[in-house]
């Protein structure tokens, strides 16, 4: 069968990866997701051909008017050789069924999709836990280990402490790859133990099948009996009234009877928009734990471990160039890994960062136009060892003043910000003490080699 995202064999899977990533890159993340997340694709074994398949006919055309060029053009970047693309409309069509005005109501509020297709089967429920996920490829950093630890007790001692565990964090951190440990570590310990993991979107696709069917009863049994309940994203159970009342109700009876609840989402639970008080407070009454973005060593780690695992061994310092330059989530840096390992696999060269950077050359290039005066405060901050907050605060001391002028320096020269735009981002200052920084260290670089020299890594690193 063929799933979303994925394409026949291990090579093939890891070009039609790469350039799905590399539309990701590319693309407002609402067209991607509505337009190139679902799509699937097979490669053929000589790389001669790749079939997309689309879900039905005006996804096709759409597809085919819009994309298939710059698809074609990527394929064929990543193979260095032509490709023949093709589309085609996915065999086993999943069409959803007409829908009562209940439904609608509920669908109109989503963002995406709701894939009415899958569904929960009568009975015990499929665990939809993904094996790969576990605590042992999970990399632990300062980024994660408060969430970790706290997964991991609730692992070994489901209903006791953090009833509910509540995991937030920005996308692509490890809340999903968290869940899914739980999951797996509860059932190596306990077989027997009932588990499921799912996305807040399906959830609410229950719900309404549920409504549409009138199978309340069988949809209580499902939830209501588990051991322990993983659900994925609750922001999306914004503004889904019915929604929100039958989650609450599962989540009364889970706790009764001592089962578990992890749950994560992009906020914490008071953060959270058009979500009922009353449920909000219930998120809330357990444990709380944010994961935060990975700090460089700990992607520089995850970098390494994952390439091990895909069978090639990324050198230190290519992982580290790699991490230097793609700091945002663990999701992005997947996918410059996998650019990078087709990259070498298809024009059979081995790793280099001269191989890394040609290989991340869009991305490079994106972020290259997309210098912030953060990321300048943040980069030039780690290297002289000061803190973020240094560069906006009235300290005066010659070890932060310093260091905050170079900054003021690299900001005027990398951005298109105005003298006054740039003292408002670092604490509010005046235009004429950026200009002041700004003169001073432009001249002093040209007489200071050690500084000169300081700056060109800085600019060398914040330009990737
Ligand atoms: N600390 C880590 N060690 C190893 N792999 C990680 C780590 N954190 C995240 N990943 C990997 O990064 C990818 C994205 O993680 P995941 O899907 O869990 O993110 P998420 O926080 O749930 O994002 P979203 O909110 O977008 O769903 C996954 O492939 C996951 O295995």
């Amino acid at each position: 069968m063929i799933e979303g995202n994925h394409a026949s064999g291990a090579a093939g899977d890891s070009l039609w990866q790469a350039c799905i990533e590399q539309l990701a890159q590319e693309l407002p993340e609402q067209q991607f997701n509505t337009w190139i997340k679902p799509l699937a694709a097979q490669v053929t074994g000589d790389f001669s051909k790749v079939t997309v398949y689309v879900a039905n006919r005006f996804k096709l055309d759409w597809i085919r008017a819009q994309y298939s060029n710059r698809i074609m053009q990527m394929l064929e970047n990543l193979y260095g050789q032509p490709i023949q693309l093709e589309l085609a409309i996915t065999p086993r069509e999943n069409v959803a069924r007409l829908t009562p005005l209940q439904l609608a109501r509920e669908i109109s509020a989503q963002s995406e999709p709701v894939d009415l297709g899958e569904e929960i089967s009568p009975g015990p429920p499929k665990n939809r836990l993904n094996s790969a996920l576990t605590f042992s490829t999970l990399v632990e950093g300062t980024a994660n280990r408060m969430a970790r630890a706290a997964a991991m007790h609730v692992a070994g001692s489901p209903g006791q402490l953090y009833n509910p565990l509540f995991i937030y964090g920005g996308v692509g951190l490890g809340k999903t790859h968290l869940m899914h440990a739980v999951g797996n570590r509860l059932l190596e310990e306990k077989p027997g133990a009932k588990v499921l993991y799912i996305h807040a979107e399906q959830f609410v696709s229950d719900v309404v099948k549920s409504y549409q069917r009138k199978t309340f009863d069988e949809f209580k049994e499902r939830y209501h009996s588990l051991d322990l309940l993983l659900i994925d994203d609750v922001q999306f159970f914004a503004n889904k009234d019915r929604t929100q009342e039958e989650f609450f109700n599962a989540f009364e009876a889970l706790l009764a009877k001592k089962s578990h609840i992890v749950m994560t989402s992009d906020t914490y639970p008071k953060g959270l928009p058009d979500i009922h008080e009353r449920l909000v407070s219930r998120f809330d009454s357990g444990l709380t734990v944010a994961i935060e973005p990975p700090e460089l060593e700990m992607r520089v780690a995850i970098l390494i471990n994952k390439s091990i695992s895909e069978g090639t061994e990324m050198p230190e310092e290519v992982a580290f160039f790699v991490a230097k330059n793609v700091r945002s989530n663990v999701r992005e840096l997947e996918g410059a890994l996998r650019k990078i390992l087709a990259y070498s696999r298809f024009n059979q060269k081995e790793i280099s960062i001269q191989l890394a950077r040609e290989a991340l050359r869009d991305l490079l290039s994106i972020q290259n136009r997309q210098i912030s005066v953060e990321n300048i405060q943040k980069t030039v901050a780690d290297y002289y060892k000061i803190k973020v907050a240094d560069m906006y605060s009235k300290k005066r001391p010659a070890s932060i003043a310093r260091p905050r002028q170079i900054a003021m320096y690299l900001a005027k020269e990398l951005t298109q910000k105005s003298l006054p735009e740039i003292g408002e981002l670092f604490g509010g200052r005046d235009h004429t003490t950026v200009l002041h920084a700004v003169r001073k260290i432009g001249g002093e670089r040209q007489q200071l080699a050690e500084l000169n020299q300081q700056l060109h890594v800085l600019e060398q690193t914040l330009k990737g």
